[in-house]
């Protein structure tokens, strides 16, 4: 399969007379790219794959494979596989049958299609299975059925719709891995779709995060995680501590005043702005520290603190902060509940925020 770039074009969708769905939302994949849409459950994440392969219209907007533009080309005729979640095997067909169905109702010659099949099952991990009826497999071993079937016909582009949901813990582990290594093996471009903010940072070349119909942002897993400018990003991946600040001539100030130094300068010049710090980025220095501090260092009393082996969680009553200040620590690093502390914020690691919450 040669891989293909993806557009959307201010893609909108609504569904009959319901508000919108989808309120204009436009992307790249590149060729090869893992692409992940990734945001809360109702967001428009399935509606944007749906239109994508074709199963819906949308309302306004376009979508090209390349530069062809596919907005108004049947589903069989787009050049796209689709997985979805309940792996939509026929169950009345064996496995190869179900794998070459694709390249079956495509018209392909019997020989192709039976190397075709050997190749997919080969590909994902299933060889000598073709015979079996698909409720003689595990639920693993189905959504690696629903993977052959797809990478069968090589698509230019594959969708995947929450692909893992299904399977426990374990596997769904194993199968994100699999998924991973097969795309980068066959450089194919994917779009993926999860609720899953772990499995869209362990998998994605990029994601894009969305809420409420909207596009909020697009980066790479370490942008989205360690750089977040969207309030949905910043809240829907991970914990977050967000302070309210004043930006005014002389920098940026928490309430009490104290200064609050960020490596980039703030986008508004004055009035209140609002910025994320993840909990691992608040750094202990020490106990019981007395008189004035170091710019960025900051006074706290610890709250309590909840030990998970390896990490802890610790909560700070600090001087300046208005709202409890959420720490993540190594083990046994940092303080006990009781103890009077001094962190400290790199200006790295303080990012402004904009935008509506998840
Ligand atoms: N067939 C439909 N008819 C009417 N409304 C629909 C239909 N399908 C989805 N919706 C609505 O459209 C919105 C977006 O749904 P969509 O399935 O795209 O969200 P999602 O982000 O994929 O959510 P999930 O993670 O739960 O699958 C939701 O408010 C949903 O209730």
């Amino acid at each position: 399969m040669t891989a293909a770039s993806l557009t959307a074009e201010s893609l909108a969708h609504a569904y009959g007379a319901a508000p919108p769905t989808l309120k204009g939302i436009s992307f790249t994949i590149e060729p090869g790219e893992f692409f992940t849409l990734l945001g809360p459950s109702g967001c428009g994440k399935t509606t944007t794959l749906r239109l994508v392969a074709g199963l819906l219209s949308p309302t306004a907007g376009r979508i090209l494979i390349g530069t062809r533009d596919i907005t108004a080309v049947p589903t069989h005729e787009r050049d796209i596989s689709v997985v979805f979640q309940n792996y939509a095997l026929f169950p009345h067909m064996t496995v190869a049958d179900n794998v070459g169905y694709g390249l079956k109702i495509r018209g392909r010659p019997r020989r192709e299609i039976a190397a075709a099949v050997e190749e997919a099952l080969a590909t994902v991990g299933l060889p000598g299975m073709d015979k079996r009826y698909p409720t003689e497999l595990s639920g693993g071993q189905q959504q690696r059925v629903g993977l052959a079937r797809a990478i069968a016909v090589k698509p230019r582009v594959m969708l995947l719709d929450e692909p893992l949901s299904n399977l426990d813990a374990k596997l769904r582990e194993q199968m994100c891995l699999e998924i991973a290594a097969l795309q980068r093996r066959m450089a194919m471009t994917v779009l993926y779709v999860t609720h899953d903010q772990a499995e869209a940072l362990a998998i994605s070349d990029r994601i894009a995060v969305m809420s409420d119909g909207e596009i909020r942002e697009i980066g790479t897993p370490t942008e989205i995680y360690r750089r977040p400018r969207s309030l949905t990003a910043a809240t829907f991946l991970g914990d977050t501590n967000l302070v309210r600040l004043r930006a005014g001539r002389d920098g940026v100030t928490l309430p009490s005043g104290k200064a609050l130094a960020m490596a980039a300068n703030p986008v508004a010049a004055s009035g209140e702005i609002i910025v994320a710090i993840r909990p691992e980025a608040i750094d202990f220095v020490g106990l019981d520290p007395a008189g004035a501090l170091p710019s960025n260092h900051f006074r706290a009393l610890v709250e309590s603190r909840v030990y998970r082996g390896a990490t802890s969680q610790i909560v700070l009553k600090a001087e300046d902060f208005p709202q409890p200040v959420q720490a993540l620590v190594l083990g046994e690093a940092g303080g006990r509940p009781g103890e009077t502390v001094a962190f400290r914020i790199d200006p790295n690691e303080v990012h402004q925020v904009a935008g509506a919450a998840a």
